[in-house]
């Protein structure tokens, strides 16, 4: 901060100690709900979070996770991890990507900016590629958002617009993939009678096509790159509708794993594969599932797979994705600037920090908790571990994960003496509660219990302090409800199976040997939520909060 007088040196805590280590326990995708079969976390054998649960209310409680309270734009809208890391690590709530790409688009600000510009100069001879996740989720991207971009680049002059879908059933019911394609296919439709050339030209879903993270699996964008720049799939059909319909009935295969396929003409020849001269904007605002596909788009040199045809486009993406590596460096809406994150305050202040997770969760506990930032911020005070995640499964095959392994990690971390802070994200609740098998995630709760407890133990051997808490729902329901929350049924009386995060609270446990004795939970404040998170864990480290930061959860009281 170029503000004078500003420092980094946080103040003393006038009550707590420091060089206490402190385990920081983010369970993904774990919230709180009524007990019923549909709560696998209750379900499931967790004694060791059920144990914390008796510390309420003065070292257990619940905290907001999702709507305003993470900067989703309203409280309809559920908790994801990219917003929840970002609370519980910067400790403010930011405006976030969906909420920044509506201003945006409700001003018209955004076919003002430098990226839209940008893309525009293509307009008049190339075609505009649009690529990205259809559904109203929320969490990567929306369908109204894409509606109203095409429209805004149509009237700007866009002549030939390919759209380039990935389905999704992680965010959504699983199924509702035809309902999007049927919306956009009509939208498409009205601009063809405005004399627009505009069509679906490639899809695919989600988990199989374009959206890996973490570099997890260079296939899955590879499959992407094939469709949507080559114009090449296994599948090819005539219309979208009819190719998710085929795929879904004929390969077995749901919304989130659809092969790739491409629409073709009468020829037999792709409509719409991304060609020199061409305009790319991919329309996710989220980043994480989108930075391997920037980084083909973007990078000259790029060795993960081989490209076969770069076309010279003009690309950019809704927002940039990468603060660290400027990716990609055109975007039609600026991320939140998420400064000054606690992760940054406490190494400033000699805090040494462990942070860990395997591949599919290993950026959620570094680059999210940063603030979208890539990298270390002092390399002599930090070390982040990634564990491989297993590729080309689903999760409910092997429901365990690598929570030990991230578990004994932490262990070796907190044991050594090393570290001031361990901060590790155990996936299992919220990766193998996305694939709606409840059975599955009954036995990935009880995984993520027993990996809490070698982390207690840990932190109970070194006289340390602990705080657990989730970064949004999942787990703890898996069927979708009516108002008054019974289970909904579909037509043939099967309950909807619920694949995707939810509105419920996470819970927030504190204790540990290191603990001191007095320290409570305040019961003054109105509607915590994950951002107050950060100025507790920094009490725990010795140190008081800065005065912009969400105020913190504890007191600690004489006694
Ligand atoms: O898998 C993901 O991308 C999202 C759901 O869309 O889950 P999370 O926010 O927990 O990473
Ligand atoms: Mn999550
Ligand atoms: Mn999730």
């Amino acid at each position: 901060m170029a503000s004078s007088g500003f420092s980094w040196t946080l103040p003393d805590h006038p009550k707590l100690p420091k060089g206490k280590t402190v385990a920081v326990v983010v369970l993904d995708g774990w919230g709180e709900a009524n007990a019923d079969k549909y709560n696998c976390i209750h379900v499931a054998q967790t004694p060791v979070m059920d144990s914390l649960k008796n510390g309420a209310p003065e070292r257990w409680r619940l905290v907001k996770a999702h709507g305003t309270a993470v900067g989703l734009p309203s409280d309809d809208d559920m908790g994801n991890s990219e917003v929840g890391h970002n609370a519980l690590g910067a400790g403010r709530i930011y405006a976030q990507g969906a909420k920044l790409v509506d201003l945006a688009l409700a001003s018209g600000k955004i076919y003002d900016g430098e990226g839209f510009n940008y893309i525009k100069e293509c307009f008049d001879k190339g075609t505009l590629h649009l690529i990205g996740l259809l559904s109203d989720g929320g969490v990567h991207s929306r369908l109204d958002q894409v509606q109203l971009l095409l429209k805004g680049a149509s009237e700007r002059g866009a002549k030939r617009i390919r759209v380039h879908i990935l389905t999704d059933g992680r965010d959504v019911l699983d199924g509702s993939s035809v309902g999007f394609v049927e919306t956009l296919e009509n939208d498409l439709s009205q601009l063809r009678e405005k004399g627009i050339d505009a069509q679906i030209a490639s899809g695919g879903g989600r988990m199989y096509v374009t959206m890996d993270r973490y570099e997890n699996d260079w296939d899955v964008v590879k499959r992407g790159w094939d469709a949507q720049v080559l114009g090449e799939a296994p599948y090819k059909f005539k219309n979208a509708i009819e190719a998710v319909k085929t795929l879904r009935a004929e390969t077995k295969t749901n919304d989130q794993y659809l092969p790739p396929f491409v629409i073709v003409d009468e020829s037999g020849k792709s409509v719409g594969p991304v060609v020199d001269g061409d305009a790319v904007v991919t329309f996710n605002f989220r980043a994480d599932r989108m930075v391997m596909l920037a980084k083909a788009l973007e990078y000259a040199d790029f060795d993960k797979f081989d490209r076969v045809r770069v076309p010279k486009i003009r690309y950019a993406g809704m927002l940039q994705y990468d603060g660290e590596l400027k990716l990609p460096s055109r975007y039609l809406v600026s991320p939140p600037e998420i400064e000054r994150t606690s992760g940054e305050y406490l190494v400033k202040n000699g805090v040494r920090t462990f942070a860990c997770s395997e591949t599919v969760k290993f950026g959620h506990v570094t680059f999210f908790w940063n603030g979208n930032r890539s990298g270390y911020f002092d390399e002599t005070k930090e070390e982040y571990v990634e564990i491989p995640s297993d590729s080309g499964i689903t999760f409910n095959v092997k429901p365990n994960m690598k929570a030990l392994e991230i578990a004994e990690k932490a262990r070796d971390a907190i044991l050594s003496g090393k570290f001031d802070q361990v901060r590790v994200n155990l996936p299992n609740g919220d990766m193998v509660g996305h694939t709606g098998d409840i059975e599955a995630t009954v036995v990935a709760c009880k995984a993520a219990d027993e990996a809490v407890k070698i982390i207690l133990d840990a932190i109970e051997q070194v006289g340390g302090i602990y705080l657990v808490t989730a970064d949004h729902g999942n787990a703890e329901d898996m069927v979708k409800r009516n108002k008054s929350g019974q289970p909904l049924l579909d037509k043939n009386g099967a309950i909807q199976i619920l694949t995707s995060h939810t509105l419920q609270p996470v819970p927030v446990a504190i204790g540990g040997p290191g603990l001191h004795p007095g320290v409570r939970f305040r019961s003054d404040i109105q509607a915590p939520g994950l951002a107050n998170v950060a100025a507790t864990v920094m009490n725990f480290h010795g140190y008081e909060a800065p005065a912009d930061y969400e105020t913190t959860l504890i007191e600690v009281v004489d006694n």
